[in-house]
């Protein structure tokens, strides 16, 4: 069911122990020493503004610090995320022709992607498998595999209104509009990225996941227990341990460029496991691809543009680059 990781990318290998003496620094080098901000999200539900302001607080000041938090009490029930987890186990494990060949679970073309058609060296392979789904498939998705969509389904429905409570929290002294979100973000637009990293031979040379930031206004993640994603902070890589009762939210591209800086879209990567198979599911909180990015602080440091500008620019750089360059394409 694994991908042919080696034989797809034989020339990457060989390249690779050829030039095996100028190995730059360990994948493995990184941090322990700083502990992600978690937000208790209980806290908005209740009555004393004064609690509530200061839940308010937190998640903005974790916004943009770190980019990165972990929030608990979230509204998303654990047992969703649990069979979430079981049916994406399950669609992983079809043989590997049937997802890439096959489409098995009917999902538009190339939403089953793996490793990196334009990687050049090993470092821009990535050790992973993923079913990328725009939520617009979710009644595409053949009946046989019911239970699968039923489960992206909820927690999709659930991570929107999670996302949008964040999004507006953290939106209201921007000076945009209390309505933009709604507006803009109808739950159709937005993604479910179902990841995979199978054990990895090379995990010390090769990424389960490539050093990026995500296109979305903000990206909710579900990890499971291994462990391995690290965020770039203070100039180093910083472990993001698992926490089983938090959900993990990032900033992304979208908010940075909206909050103009205020926030943070932060680079990220997964480390590929050794021995055991790792899981991770994402929520992108996407807008439509009409809808106008532009920031009410002035002086706005980005251009404005639209969400489809965005995308495609990102997928001209691909092109030309083989790198995502991002939201400084818009730097005025
Ligand atoms: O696997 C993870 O923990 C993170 C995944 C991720 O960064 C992504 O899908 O964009
Ligand atoms: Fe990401």
């Amino acid at each position: 069911m694994d991908p042919p990781f080696q034989e797809k990318y034989k020339s990457l290998f060989n390249d690779y122990t050829m030039v095996s003496n100028d190995k730059d620094e360990n994948l493995m080098n990184s941090s322990d020493g700083w502990e992600l901000p978690l937000i208790d999200l209980q806290r908005l539900t209740l009555k004393d503004p004064d609690i509530r302001e200061k839940c308010v607080e937190e998640i903005r000041r974790a916004a943009s610090e770190w980019g990165f938090f972990q929030v608990i009490n979230h509204g998303i029930p654990q047992g969703m995320l649990k069979s979430l987890q079981n049916e994406q186990r399950k669609a992983f494990q079809h043989p590997f022709s049937k997802k890439a060949e096959d489409n098995v679970l009917n999902l538009s073309a190339n939403s089953y992607r793996w490793g990196n058609p334009r990687a050049t060296c090993l470092r821009q392979l990535a050790w992973s498998e993923a079913f990328h789904v725009p939520l617009t498939d979710i009644s595409r998705i053949c009946d046989e595999h019911k239970t699968l969509s039923a489960s992206i389904e909820d927690f999709a429905a659930t991570a929107n209104t999670l996302a949008q409570g964040m999004a507006e929290i953290l939106a209201e002294n921007l000076g945009v509009s209390s309505t933009f979100f709604q507006e803009n973000c109808p739950e159709e637009t937005s993604y479910l990225r179902m990841n995979r990293y199978p054990p990895c031979p090379f995990s010390s040379e090769v990424f389960g996941l490539v050093p990026h930031t995500d296109s979305s206004f903000l990206t909710v993640v579900n990890q499971d227990q291994i462990g391995g994603l690290q965020l770039w902070k203070n100039g180093r890589w910083i472990n993001v341990k698992p926490n089983p009762e938090a959900l993990l939210i990032n900033i992304g591209d979208l908010f940075q460029a909206l909050s103009n800086d205020v926030y943070k879209s932060i680079k990220h990567r997964v480390l590929a496991p050794q021995q055991v198979e790792r899981l991770s599911f994402a929520f992108f909180y996407c807008p439509t691809y009409e809808t106008v990015i532009k920031s009410c602080i002035k002086p706005s440091m980005y251009r404005e543009f639209t969400f489809r500008e965005f995308m495609m620019q990102i997928q001209r750089d691909l092109k030309a680059t083989g790198d995502k360059v991002g939201v400084s394409r818009f730097l005025l």
